[in-house]
């Protein structure tokens, strides 16, 4: 439903110019709620603004719902943003129109006539939830339901794609997550395609199918929801993560710490199980068949979506050559083992 050949996008040019965006391929399938996550600065809003062409792309091509969009004129252009809806952090509404007015807006420009509007906007009142604030004004309205007015005006040209830019970074949690499941709720009842961004690893837990991780104005990592927060591939992507489920070594064991394994030290892992390896007796089979004691640091599961990951950190405590051998046990039963260092026993 979107594409994005070789997109990049530059700001100003000789040496002042800046790299926002490096040439990226990325492709939304129809009906899937994609997430691109990245740090500040990383380049997120330039790489949604170039999907509606509100910054227009230095290189590439920008296909949505089969349209190139890069190759349109201004009035075909401004015909094919009907078909994509937006959505930002500050909810951009107009203060001197009421909630039915703001979601009627975009119809009026397109020319749609006053009782076609009327037919159209109260339904979309209804399914954002805003059937009694009708004639009221921005001002009178709290943030979440701000959100929902833009939400209902995005979807009054009855797009096939909406763009999130930071849509719950200006929400507290509760309204946040009232807002994804309203967003999850649209994608499921109007097939929606949404491509969000967000500095939120939460938001990506919890609605989106797809992620991406950007970082310096590049695509660095896309996956799967599930497979991310199991197995990030890039180091950032593994930042991300711990950050999130907040499972580091305590400090004072992170002061101790050596790099390289010694005769006198042992490993402390983070392991990160999936599947059935969540309900396997690993570290009791562990402890008996590689002959090592494990001291249990830190451990929590988390649902992901429709999976469990079970996450731990361990000390594995024994002669070397047998720590060595529970690494490799652990490795070949299918669990994520990251070593973090090594320690002494009792230093
Ligand atoms: N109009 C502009 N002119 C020049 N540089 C810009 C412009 N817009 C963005 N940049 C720069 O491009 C880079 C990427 O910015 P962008 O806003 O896309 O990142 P972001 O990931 O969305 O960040 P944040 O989460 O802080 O909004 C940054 O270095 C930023 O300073």
């Amino acid at each position: 439903m979107i594409t994005l050949e070789n997109v990049s996008k530059t700001y100003g040019s000789g040496p002042q110019a800046v790299h926002a965006l490096k040439p990226t391929d990325l492709h939304v399938a129809q009906g899937e709620i994609y997430g691109v996550i990245g740090l500040s600065g990383a380049g997120k809003s330039t790489l949604i603004r170039c999907v509606n062409l509100l910054e227009r792309p230095t290189t590439g091509r920008v296909v949505v719902d089969g349209q190139e969009l890069t190759s349109l004129g201004r009035q075909a252009l401004n015909h094919a943003r009907h078909r994509i809806g937006m959505i930002f952090q500050h909810f951009n509404l107009l203060s001197s129109r009421t909630v039915f007015d703001n979601v009627a807006l975009p119809l009026e420009l397109m020319g749609v006539a006053k009782r076609e509007i009327r037919e159209r906007v109260q339904p979309l009142l209804d399914l954002t939830g805003l059937s009694d604030k009708h004639d009221k004004y921005p001002a009178e309205l709290s943030g979440g339901q701000k959100q929902r007015v833009a939400i209902a005006r995005a979807l009054a040209s009855r797009p096939k794609v909406l763009l999130c830019d930071e849509a719950t970074s200006a929400l507290d949690p509760q309204t946040t997550q009232s807002i994804l499941d309203l967003l999850k709720d649209i994608n499921r009842k109007l097939g929606l395609t949404i491509l969000l961004i967000t500095h939120e690893m939460e938001v990506v837990k919890s609605i989106c199918h797809k992620v991406g991780l950007i970082s310096a104005g590049k695509l660095v990592e896309e996956a799967d929801v599930g497979d991310f927060f199991t197995s990030p591939s890039t180091r950032l992507g593994r930042e991300f993560l711990n950050a999130f489920l907040e499972l580091d070594p305590p400090q004072a064991l992170i002061d101790r710490m050596e790099a390289k394994p010694g005769p006198q030290t042992h490993p402390v892992v983070r392991l990160a199980f999936t599947g059935d390896a969540v309900s396997t007796p690993l570290i009791s089979r562990l402890a008996r068949d590689c002959n090592v004691d494990v001291s249990i640091l830190e451990a929590k599961v988390e649902s992901i979506q429709d999976r469990t990951l079970g996450l731990m950190i361990a000390e594995l405590i024994g002669p070397q050559e047998k720590t060595q051998q529970a690494l490799a046990y652990l490795k070949s039963h299918d669990l994520q083992v990251e070593v973090l260092g090594h320690v002494r026993r009792n230093a």
